[in-house]
């Protein structure tokens, strides 16, 4: 089922608007990440998808139907919570048949189906054990379960990962994706995870304050992010930023008078190497501080133009504390206006 939203905010009782006019869709089908930092908005949108906040203006439809006014029970979205919410005196099985069990469905037939998603989310052979007695994976596992016992739309999910290890994290991300596309359900979750979000989404929709900075796939925001929050926000390490000013002399080689466009530019931390390369590069002076090198990975921290920034090109072997002359690969330098606007590149594709 696919969600529409059209010129809908949201503003709550105490009557500050924390969202602008959202104006989106979700195609049947996808995996979504909301993608943004505290206070963004991501939970908020998500309840209003579900239904548990009703929005103050706009309207949202599920496929053709205006949902608009309908509160969640009514809307039929399966929900997962970052704390799970299971029922600790329940079986595992338990749980995931009992919103069958509200809904009335006969006994024989919720039983059957609480098994298949027991298989289908791997906890075949935990059916009878206590939430209390699972690891967290495996918790998450059975609320995912219990979110599709009723075969919804729409499956939503909040911050799922964050209550699990590193290890785990990268496991259920994948469980997650390999769920969803068992079921095809349309599923949308939130995050302030920027790696999690680029290894699990179809689609990515970033929010800054309210309002939707970007709403693409991860390699278009990755390669042509459309503004320097976007930029900043994708991506390990951070993009480095550095002052026009304090390497203009650079930027004219490129740019000639254009230069003075531009603001702030953004490097992406493997567009920086001593290396003389056949792509389109500019010299740029920096003074290497300290090379560190983590397993194959190099970490590099170098001064450019006054500023502090990482380079992962740069090996051990480089000369330290002398100004060298760096190259900087275009494809990984972002130029922005003076309100954060992409200049360069230029145009909607990087
Ligand atoms: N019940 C409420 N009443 C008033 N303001 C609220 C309420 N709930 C959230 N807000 C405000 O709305 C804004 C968006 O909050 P929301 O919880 O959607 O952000 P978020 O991106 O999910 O953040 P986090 O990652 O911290 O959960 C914040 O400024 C928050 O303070």
């Amino acid at each position: 089922m696919d969600v529409t939203f059209k010129h809908v905010t949201l503003t709550y009782p105490n009557g500050v608007e924390v969202l602008h006019d959202l104006d989106f869709q979700i195609p049947a089908g996808q995996l979504i990440a909301l993608l943004g930092p505290s206070g963004s908005g991501k939970s908020t949108t998500l309840n209003l998808i579900s239904g548990l906040l009703r929005a103050t203006s706009g309207t949202i439809n599920f496929g053709e139907k205006d949902v608009t006014k309908l509160d969640a029970l009514q809307r039929g979205v399966g929900m997962v919570f970052q704390n799970y919410a299971l029922y600790p005196h329940m079986s595992v099985l338990d749980n995931i048949e009992f919103p069958m069990k509200m809904a009335k469905v006969p006994r024989a037939e919720r039983r059957e189906r609480a098994l298949e998603l027991a298989k289908l989310v791997r906890v075949d052979d935990q059916i009878d054990k206590k939430p209390g007695a699972l690891s967290g994976g495996q918790q998450q596992r059975v609320a995912i379960a219990r979110a599709l016992a009723k075969r919804p739309s729409i499956l939503l999910l909040d911050e799922p990962l964050s209550n699990l290890d590193a290890r785990l994290r990268v496991e259920m991300r994948e469980e997650i994706r390999r769920i969803q596309q068992a079921t095809k359900v349309t599923t949308i979750f939130v995050t302030h995870d920027q790696s999690e979000a680029m290894h699990l989404a179809d689609k990515i929709m970033i929010l800054h304050d309210g309002v939707i900075q970007q709403y693409a796939e991860p390699q278009k925001l990755y390669h042509a992010p459309v503004n320097q929050f976007v930029a900043g926000f994708i991506g390990e390490p951070t993009l480095n930023i550095v002052s026009g000013d304090a390497i203009r002399e650079s930027l004219y080689q490129i740019f000639g008078t254009r230069t003075q466009l531009i603001d702030q530019v953004g490097i992406r931390a493997e567009a920086i190497t001593l290396a003389e390369l056949a792509e389109q590069t500019i010299k740029v002076p920096v003074t290497i501080s300290r090379v560190t090198a983590y397993g194959r990975d190099y970490h590099a921290q170098l001064t450019m133009g006054g500023h502090e920034v990482v380079s992962t090109e740069i090996a051990p072997s480089a000369p330290i504390a002398t100004e060298v002359l760096a190259n900087v690969r275009l494809s990984g330098l972002y130029a922005f206006d003076p309100v954060g606007n992409r200049v360069y590149p230029e145009g909607g594709e990087a």
